[in-house]
């Protein structure tokens, strides 16, 4: 197992129209480096970031088959030859590498663990960065900063999303740092101790909390109808 505090390069990336964030990982002295849900829009700036820092790509990595925006994993794939699409096999979408519960990305002396997190969509998983000195976990749209992944479209389903932050997220120690996909707010980052005392939707009963789920009545994502078809083939290939 590696050890964060002294070799691991991280970014927190952003994206304002869909307000996603992306986040580059990398081994300083491999140079290995992972791409975690990038954006189309936002390609170019990601693989120019890691051109600058000498990194090489290796996997471009979702966490579930977006609804609000395209992936920008298979433009990667065309600037940076050579780096790997990876996504869940849940997922049913078209990438090198599709994962399953308990498989490894490995990046230099790093590793994500993959937990599956259905619910917001079935092929939804949380990366938990397998570490002595840090603990971090890439939660996607699962859970959110006081908030989670709508259940209402994509065979979203309120008890299961439930169930997965319950059983496969806040059964990480309390100091994890989680980093979500998106936030709406100009939140960056929690903790699984803050979630679990402060999330206003986890912390009521399964019951309350699929009758919450069930009467959000948000609006559709307005790019749904071109990013749910592009995202099943790992976004755009040229
Ligand atoms: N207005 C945005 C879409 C906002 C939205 O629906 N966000 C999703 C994650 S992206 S599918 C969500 O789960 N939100 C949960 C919530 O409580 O807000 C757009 O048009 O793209």
């Amino acid at each position: 197992m590696a050890t964060a505090g002294t070799s691991l390069v991280f970014r927190q990336l952003f994206e304002k129209e869909s307000s996603t964030y992306t986040y580059l990982l990398a081994d300083k002295d491999t140079k290995e480096a992972v791409l975690i849900d990038p954006v189309v829009d936002t390609a170019e700036r990601d693989a120019k970031l890691v051109s600058e820092l000498g990194l090489k790509l290796v996997y471009v990595i979702n966490t579930h088959c977006h609804a609000d925006h395209i992936t920008g994993t298979g433009k990667l794939k065309t600037l940076v030859p050579g780096c790997k699409s990876v996504i869940s096999k849940a997922s049913s979408a078209k990438a090198d590498i599709l994962l399953e519960e308990g498989q490894k990305v490995t990046f230099g002396k790093f590793s994500l663990e993959v937990r599956t997190t259905p619910g917001h969509t079935n092929g939804c998983v949380t990366y938990v960065l397998l570490d002595e000195s840090i603990r971090m976990a890439f939660t996607g749209d699962t859970l959110l900063v006081r908030g989670c992944g709508r259940t209402d479209f994509q065979e979203g389903n309120p008890a299961t999303l439930y169930d997965s932050v319950w059983g496969k997220i806040f059964t990480l120690p309390d100091d994890t740092l989680l980093f979500p996909a998106h936030d709406y707010k100009g939140q960056t980052m929690t903790t699984v101790g803050e979630e679990k005392r402060h999330n206003p939707r986890l912390t009521q009963t399964k019951e309350k909390f699929v009758e919450i789920m069930n009467n959000l009545g948000l609006a559709y994502p307005k790019q749904i109808d071109r990013a749910v078809p592009a995202n099943m083939m790992c976004g755009l290939q040229d």
